[in-house]
């Protein structure tokens, strides 16, 4: 086997995980790569670049396939159907290899995998599809931007054609890698000269001073402003989160869904050695990758536990300052990052997940001292988890929403901030799709 050949041979098996025995993309490609280490750089993102792309685009290949084969997709045999999706994915959108060695290639891996029967069809439909491929016509926004139909209705509606269509566009594009500086471990300086000695391109996200966008660096965990603790991947959005809590010097957080830190790291470094954060999330596991972040940036000002959201905690009763309520949520507003969630959520999920938040905000609300925050956040774009729960929950408990006009140094105009919430669309917001509500209970 050449060594191109054994990539090739890797996205198949990756993709047959994903899209045959629904395994989360970002983490069984994460394991193909640890396994495969011997592969150098540019195989490496052949695989990255080749599996992530034929899940986003999915929706738009399988519809090029059933265009050009008289076998529709859903008809084929598993193995075949992802060699071609694979196949088309390199045809329309990577210049990498001439198309004509892309249907060799896909040829000779059908034949590997023992279909040799089907080379012909094989190579027939891909070439078919390359001739064409200058005229193709999509024939909704569905398949232009690779979104299940009820997803384009459902934004269609809640934001109108042009601001859906800007939000689905935004997901195609190429996330970066953002970060968030733990200013009370160093200083700007001394970060961006550490990154800068070990070769990273670091470039000013330009709006806010604390979150940078890295490029070109090979593992996050073998730079050393990483090792030390003073950087945090995090995205704007989420960032914004601990902006929206600010919690002053001294001040007792709980985040009550914490794993695997990203927040609660950020209310630690904003406490600057004072105060305290418990963050808590369901299981050993989750705790363990919040520890593994807290031993990395050695904050003192923070501890982790298993516990519960939906279990009451009677010791925790009108104990904190702010709790932070980051809740599980459908992700719609990551699906750049993490393609596979388009195709995993299903309409009827985001009243399930609806629910789940309104009852952990049932019981999370009552560890807010009078007087004290609750923040609650989601990375999604759904009103039923977003603006309607905000709205019952002003209803059912005794808080009032924080006016957030000027927070965030007039750095984002959003009609609702008066209101106490944001909601940030991708596309339109230059960050991933996040919402962010603070409320303040009432002192009797
Ligand atoms: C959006 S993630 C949190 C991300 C985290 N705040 C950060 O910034 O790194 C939601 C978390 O909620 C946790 N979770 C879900 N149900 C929970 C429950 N009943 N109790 C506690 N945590 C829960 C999940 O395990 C997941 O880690």
């Amino acid at each position: 086997m050449t060594k191109d050949t054994d990539s090739r041979e890797i996205v198949l098996d990756v993709l047959t995980e994903i899209l045959e025995r629904s395994a989360y993309s970002h983490l069984i490609l994460r394991q193909a790569l640890n396994k495969y280490q011997y592969l150098d750089k540019a195989e490496r993102s052949f695989i990255t670049r080749t599996v992530e792309g034929t899940v986003e685009y999915l929706i738009q290949i399988d519809y090029v396939i059933d265009f050009f084969s008289s076998t529709k997709v859903k008809k084929m045999k598993p193995v075949i159907r992802n060699i071609l999706r694979m196949s088309v994915y390199q045809i329309l959108y990577m210049d990498r290899v001439p198309d004509s060695a892309v249907c060799n290639e896909a040829v000779k891996l059908a034949a590997r995998r023992k279909f040799v029967g089907l080379k012909g069809f094989v190579n027939g439909v891909l070439r078919n599809i390359s001739r064409n491929k200058e005229s193709l016509v999509w024939p909704d926004d569905s398949v232009r931007y690779s979104v299940p139909a009820w997803l384009v209705s459902m934004w269609t509606q809640d934001h109108g054609k042009e601001t859906a269509n800007a939000i689905m566009a935004s997901f195609l594009e190429n996330s970066k890698t953002t970060i968030r500086l733990n200013s009370s471990k160093a200083g700007k300086e001394e970060i961006l000269s550490s990154l800068r000695k070990q070769n990273v391109q670091v470039t000013e996200s330009g709006i806010s001073d604390e979150i940078l966008i890295l490029e070109k660096y090979d593992y996050l965990e073998s730079l050393e402003a990483f090792q030390k603790g003073y950087i945090q991947v995090q995205d704007l959005s989420s960032a914004l989160v601990g902006e929206a809590a600010d919690p002053k010097e001294g001040d007792f957080c709980i985040d009550v869904c914490g794993a695997p830190g990203g927040k609660s790291i950020h209310l630690a470094d904003k406490l600057n050695g004072t105060g305290m954060v418990e963050v808590r999330d369901l299981t050993e596991y989750k705790i363990g990758l919040i520890q593994e972040n807290i031993n990395r940036c050695g904050f003192d000002n923070i501890r982790a536990k298993v516990w519960d959201a939906l279990v009451p905690d009677p010791d925790s009763a009108e104990k904190a300052d702010i709790v932070l309520a980051d809740l599980p949520c459908s992700g719609l507003g990551i699906m750049g990052r993490k393609p596979d969630i388009k195709y995993r959520i299903k309409p009827e999920n985001l009243d399930e997940l609806a629910s789940l938040q309104r009852e952990i905000l049932s019981v999370v609300q009552t560890y807010v001292k009078p007087g004290g925050k609750l923040v609650f956040s989601t990375c999604t774009i759904d009103k039923k988890e977003n603006e309607e729960n905000m709205t019952w929950f002003l209803e059912n408990f005794p808080f009032q929403a924080v006016d957030l006009e000027g927070k965030f140094k007039n750095r984002f105009q959003i009609d609702t901030m008066k209101q106490g919430y944001m909601q940030l669309l991708p596309g339109i917001h230059p960050c991933d799709g996040f919402f962010i509500g603070v409320l303040q209970k009432k002192v009797e």
